[in-house]
């Protein structure tokens, strides 16, 4: 008897699980649920008339590591290979990145000369902070902020300058409340394999799987540090549901999945600048979309498009109720930022506020013991059910991918 597969969600997640589960050779019936109109969850881009791509959800991927390397091939395999855009290692947006503080731009460090004297916002050489990481002990916690861990193993200027801004970049969150272990599982496992989080991560590697394509050679030649798609990322939810529509799975948009029930059975020109939240809690960055992707500007022409990141865990201190909050004044506090920060007072022709609401989960303190938890029961009651996504094993979308294609093969083990 053929078995049915029910997915539940299209985002990117769910449509990754769909994708292995229509290509396996032993295809079971396949239904997915999305509680929306539309396919794809947070890959959202706008196209607009004159040519140009605005992105509501992610606008780069990372082509590195295992994870990167597995979205680089469903890529292909989509036929996707063509509309790619990829930012190489000697673009600007690749070599130059920036961190907003005391009102004004810092270019990040990009070679190990830059470690070597004090760049500011800075206060020493940050080779400094990598003597400091031979020295300190083991942490002895089960979990801990990434806030006390860095401050621990690299100090408290780097915790409070660096690594606040990333969290903000990656998490739209608060280092001093998310999770060490589940944000940052390589840091983890490097303190307690080698005892130094350098060392480790140098040591790194091994036993992951290993991927080759032409499209990941060519991406290590040319040192992508990201990529995007030419009409924007929804091109790749796009192409998803045609691949899925054309392998006959049953695709039912506005059908939210309302319960489970078990039957019987079972500096400007660069990447764009963060801002620590000393700084100014509500405004997490501003992203240059314009300069990684100038093939997305309208009709290829020479124009300036930002994304002015804001709110994350800071929303309702610093902007108020998301529900009354108007646009206007989001859009005023984002044209400030424009200004102060780069300078740019021209009016914009065109501004798209979009509020996404608990749009990226905040893994926080014990969150690794709770996905635990849940993957235990699942397992001891044998339930015939994976749960995948941005929730559970990482949240970037090279993350959602590797864990969804992951869960797949698992199940294939029981059908
Ligand atoms: C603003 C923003 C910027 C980002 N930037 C990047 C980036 O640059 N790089 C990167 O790698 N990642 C980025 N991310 C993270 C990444 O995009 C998300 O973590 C990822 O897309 C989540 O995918 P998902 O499928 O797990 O969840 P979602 O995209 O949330 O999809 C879940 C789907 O399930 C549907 N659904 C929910 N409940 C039900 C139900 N009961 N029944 C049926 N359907 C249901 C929803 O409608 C949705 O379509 C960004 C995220 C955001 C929000
Ligand atoms: C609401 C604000 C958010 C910002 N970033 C994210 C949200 C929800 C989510 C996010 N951003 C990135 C990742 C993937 C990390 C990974 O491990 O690959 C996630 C989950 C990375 C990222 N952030 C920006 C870009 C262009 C990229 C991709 C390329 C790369 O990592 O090199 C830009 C950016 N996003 C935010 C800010 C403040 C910012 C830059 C100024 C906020």
């Amino acid at each position: 008897m053929q078995r049915t597969v029910v997915v539940a969600g299209g985002g990117i997640s769910g449509l990754t699980a769909c994708y292995h589960l229509a290509k396996s050779s032993s295809t079971p019936k396949i239904i997915l649920l999305e509680g929306s109109s539309r396919l794809g969850g947070w890959l959202l881009s706008t196209r607009t008339d004159d040519g140009a791509v605005f992105e509501h959800g992610p606008r780069g991927i990372r082509p590195a590591g295992s994870v990167g390397k597995n979205t680089l091939n469903m890529v292909s395999e989509l036929g996707l290979e063509d509309e790619i855009l990829p930012v190489p290692g000697d673009h600007s947006a690749s070599k130059n990145r920036y961190l907003y503080v005391n009102k004004a731009l810092h270019k990040l460090p990009s070679s190990i000369s830059g470690v070597l004297r004090t760049i500011p916002p800075f206060s020493k050489p940050l080779i400094w902070c990598g003597l400091r990481d031979f020295m300190a002990k083991r942490g002895t916690q089960p979990d801990e902020t990434v806030h006390e861990f860095v401050v621990r193993r690299l100090g408290k200027e780097v915790a409070d300058i660096a690594i606040d801004s990333l969290c903000r970049g990656v998490f739209a969150g608060d280092c001093r409340r998310l999770s060490l272990r589940s944000c940052f599982p390589i840091l983890y496992e490097a303190e307690r394999k080698r005892r130094s989080i350098i060392l480790g991560m140098v040591l790194a590697g091994g036993e992951r799987p290993h991927f080759d394509s032409a499209l990941i050679r060519r991406a290590k030649k040319e040192r992508w540090s990201q990529w995007s798609l030419r009409s924007g990322m929804e091109t790749l939810p796009e192409a998803m549901e045609e691949f899925l529509r054309g392998r006959g799975v049953q695709i039912y948009k506005d059908t939210p999945l309302q319960q489970l029930e078990r039957t019987a059975d079972n500096r400007w020109k660069g990447f764009g600048h963060l801002v620590p939240s000393f700084e100014d809690s509500t405004l997490l960055g501003i992203v240059y979309d314009s300069v990684a992707f100038p093939d997305q500007n309208h009709c290829g022409a020479a124009s300036t498009r930002l994304t002015v990141m804001m709110g994350g865990a800071w929303f309702e201190v610093g902007i108020g109720d998301p529900d009354k909050v108007s646009h206007d004044q989001i859009l005023c506090r984002a044209r400030e930022a424009v200004t102060s920060h780069l300078g740019i007072s021209e009016t914009p022709t065109r501004a798209i506020v979009k509020l996404h609401k608990a749009c990226i989960p905040q893994y926080t303190l014990g969150h690794w013991q709770r996905t635990e938890n849940i993957f235990k029961y699942l397992k001891h009651q044998m339930l015939p059910l994976s749960v995948v996504g941005a929730s559970y094993e990482g949240v970037s979308v090279n993350d959602c991918i590797f864990s969804a294609r992951n869960a797949v093969e698992k199940l294939f083990q029981y059908l």
